[in-house]
C-alpha cells in the first residue's frame, strides 16, 4: 500500500517536473526564436547582473551597461521560466510614456517596502483603490499655502542650525559630514511641519539607526535573496531588522499619540489628513504612511542639498558666481532666482537620489523606437540616472557639474530631467521639496565659503546618497550676511 502510494506521489512529481520543463523550453524556445524581435540583451550574466543591481553601484552599472552595447533600452539576463521580462528604460520619452500609461504599475514586489513599516502596506508601495484614496487624502497638504508654511520652518530650522551647529564648528576649526547634517535638520524640520511634532535628538538619531538596518535586511538582502522572507526568523540579522522596523512604528504611534492630545491642531497637515481620512482601518495602517513619508520626506531631500552642496564645495568658480548672484540680483527673491534654481537642477541631473529609477509593471505592449517590443507584464526599470548622463542630450562634458548649461535648456534636456517621476505615481511631495532646497540652498551659500576637506564617495542605498562619513566639508570663511537673509 505505502509503496504504491509512494509511488504516485513520486509519478505526480515526475510529471510535475517534466511540465514545469517543457514550459520552460518552450518559453526559452520561444524567447530563442523570437529575440530579435525584442530589447538587446545585456551581455553581463545573470548572476553579475544580480550582484550588480544589489550593490551600491547599481545606477552605474546600468550606465555603463548601456554604454558598453550602444543602446538605452535592453533587456537583464533576469527572466526565469514563465517570470516577466526585465527591461531597462534609459529612453526619456519612453519612460514618460509608461509612467503615463493608465494600465501600467508599480510591481507588487515593491510591497516588500511594507516590511518597513512592520508589515502594514503604505500608499507608497500599493496600486489601485488602496493607493488612490490615501494619495487623494494626504494630496491637499502640498498645496501652495501648506508648502509656504512647512517651508518656512524649514528655514527657520536652517537658521538655528547655522547659529547652534555651524558657526561653532567653523570657531573651532572643525569640518561637518554634509550628508549627516542635512538629515538631521531635514527630519526635525518635517516632523514639526507635517507631523506637528518635536522630535528628540535621540530619537533622530534611533531613526536613522534602525531605518539602515531595515533597509539593508528587506530591501537588499530579502530582495535578491527571497528565501530570507521565509526562513528569515532564523537568522539573526533578519530578528534584528525586525525589531528595528518595530521601534521606527513605535516612533509613528507616539507622532499619532501626540497629535491627539493636541488642544488646537492645524488643518490640513499631513498629520491632520491621515488622521481625519475614514479609509484608514486603524492606527497601524495610519502608522505605515507616517513613518513612509517620515522616511522619503527627509532622506531624499536632505541628500539632494547635501549633493549640491558637495559639489559646489568642489566647484569654487560655480559656487562664486551663485553667490555673487545671491548678493547683487535683488529685483528677485533668492529662491526665485535662475541661478540658484539651475545650480539644484543640475546637481539633481548629476547625483539624483532617485537615480536607480522608478519600477513598474507594463499593462499592456510598449515599443522602443528602434522598433523593438516591450511586452505587457514586463518588469522596467526606467533609469533616470542613465537619462541624465546621456552624452546625446547634456554633450561630452554630462558627467560635469556644470549648473549654466541649464541657461539654455534643450527640449530634450527637459524630456530627460524626471527626478520626481511622473504620471499618477510620481512624488507626491515635491513641491515641498523644491521649495526647501530653493530656500536653504541660498541661505548657506551667501553666508558660508565652502571647500572640501574629505571627498569620500556616493552609495546607491535604496537611493543614490553620500557614502558614510564623507564629503566633509570645510566652511572656510563666515561671510557677512546679506541683509536680505
Ligand atoms: C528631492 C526630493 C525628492 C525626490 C527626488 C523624490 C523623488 C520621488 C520619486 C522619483 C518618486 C516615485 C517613485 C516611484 O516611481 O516608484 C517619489 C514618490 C513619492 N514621494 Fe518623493 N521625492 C522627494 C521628496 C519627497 C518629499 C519631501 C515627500 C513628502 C513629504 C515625498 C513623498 C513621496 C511619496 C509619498 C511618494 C509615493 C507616491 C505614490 O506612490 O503615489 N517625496 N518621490
Amino acid at each position: 500500500m505505502l509503496l504504491i502510494e509512494l509511488f504516485a506521489n513520486w509519478t505526480r512529481a515526475a510529471a510535475f517536473a517534466a511540465l514545469v520543463l517543457a514550459i520552460g523550453v518552450y518559453r526559452w524556445m520561444h524567447f530563442k526564436q523570437c529575440d530579435e524581435k525584442f530589447p538587446t540583451m545585456a551581455p553581463t550574466g545573470t548572476l553579475k547582473t544580480m550582484a550588480a543591481l544589489a550593490s551600491g553601484d547599481n545606477p552605474w552599472f546600468i550606465l555603463r551597461t548601456a554604454q558598453s552595447i550602444g543602446v538605452s533600452v535592453f533587456r537583464l539576463p533576469l527572466q526565469f521560466l514563465w517570470g516577466p521580462m526585465f527591461v531597462v528604460v534609459g529612453d526619456a520619452k519612453l519612460a514618460r510614456t509608461i509612467l503615463a500609461d493608465k494600465s501600467t504599475a508599480k510591481p507588487d514586489s515593491i510591497g516588500s517596502s511594507d516590511y518597513i513599516t512592520n508589515g502594514a502596506r503604505s500608499f507608497a508601495s500599493a496600486n489601485g483603490s488602496f493607493w488612490h484614496v490615501r494619495r487623494k487624502g494626504v494630496s491637499p497638504a502640498f498645496s501652495s499655502s501648506h508648502v509656504q508654511r512647512m517651508n518656512a520652518v524649514a528655514v527657520a530650522k536652517c537658521d538655528k542650525w547655522i547659529e547652534e551647529r555651524l558657526k561653532p564648528l567653523i570657531d573651532e576649526g572643525k569640518s561637518f559630514d554634509v550628508g549627516n547634517e542635512m538629515l538631521d535638520l531635514l527630519l526635525v524640520a518635517i516632523c514639526e511641519t507635517a507631523f506637528e511634532y518635536t522630535i528628540s535628538p535621540m530619537e533622530v538619531k534611533m531613526f536613522k539607526h534602525e531605518m539602515e538596518i531595515v533597509l539593508l535586511e528587506f530591501l537588499f538582502k530579502a530582495h535578491f535573496q527571497p528565501w530570507r522572507k521565509v526562513l528569515g526568523r532564523l537568522l539573526p540579522a533578519h530578528r534584528r531588522a525586525r525589531l528595528a522596523a518595530k521601534q521606527i512604528q513605535n516612533l509613528s504611534f507616539r507622532i499619532i499619540e501626540a497629535y491627539k492630545k493636541l488642544d488646537n491642531p492645524t488643518q490640513g497637515t499631513i498629520i491632520n489628513l491621515v488622521m481625519c481620512n475614514q479609509a484608514y482601518k486603524n492606527d497601524a495602517e495610519r502608522a505605515a504612511d507616517i513613518t513612509m513619508m517620515l522616511f522619503v520626506g527627509h532622506d531624499t531631500t536632505a541628500n539632494t542639498l547635501a549633493f549640491t552642496l558637495k559639489e559646489l564645495a568642489q566647484n569654487p568658480r560655480h559656487q562664486e558666481v551663485l553667490r555673487r548672484s545671491i548678493h547683487e540680483d535683488d529685483t528677485q527673491a533668492p529662491h526665485q532666482l535662475e541661478s540658484v534654481r539651475n545650480t539644484i537642477r543640475e546637481s539633481m541631473r548629476l547625483l539624483p537620489v532617485s537615480g536607480a529609477g522608478s519600477l513598474r509593471v507594463t499593462g499592456k505592449d510598449f515599443v522602443t523606437k528602434e522598433g523593438k517590443l516591450i511586452p505587457a507584464g514586463s518588469i522596467t526599470i526606467l533609469s533616470y540616472f542613465s537619462m541624465l548622463h546621456d552624452p546625446s542630450v547634456f554633450g561630452k562634458d554630462y558627467s560635469q557639474f556644470n549648473p549654466a548649461r541649464w541657461e539654455k535648456a534643450t527640449p530634450e534636456m527637459n524630456q530627460a530631467f524626471l527626478p520626481f517621476a511622473a504620471g499618477r505615481q510620481n512624488c507626491v511631495g515635491q513641491s515641498l521639496a523644491n521649495a526647501e532646497l530653493n530656500c536653504i540652498l541660498p541661505r548657506i551659500i551667501s553666508q558660508f565659503e565652502l571647500t572640501v576637506d574629505e571627498p569620500g564617495h556616493c552609495d546607491c542605498f535604496f537611493s543614490i546618497k553620500p557614502g558614510k562619513y564623507c564629503h566633509n566639508i570645510n566652511t572656510v570663511s563666515d561671510l557677512a550676511s546679506s541683509e536680505r537673509f
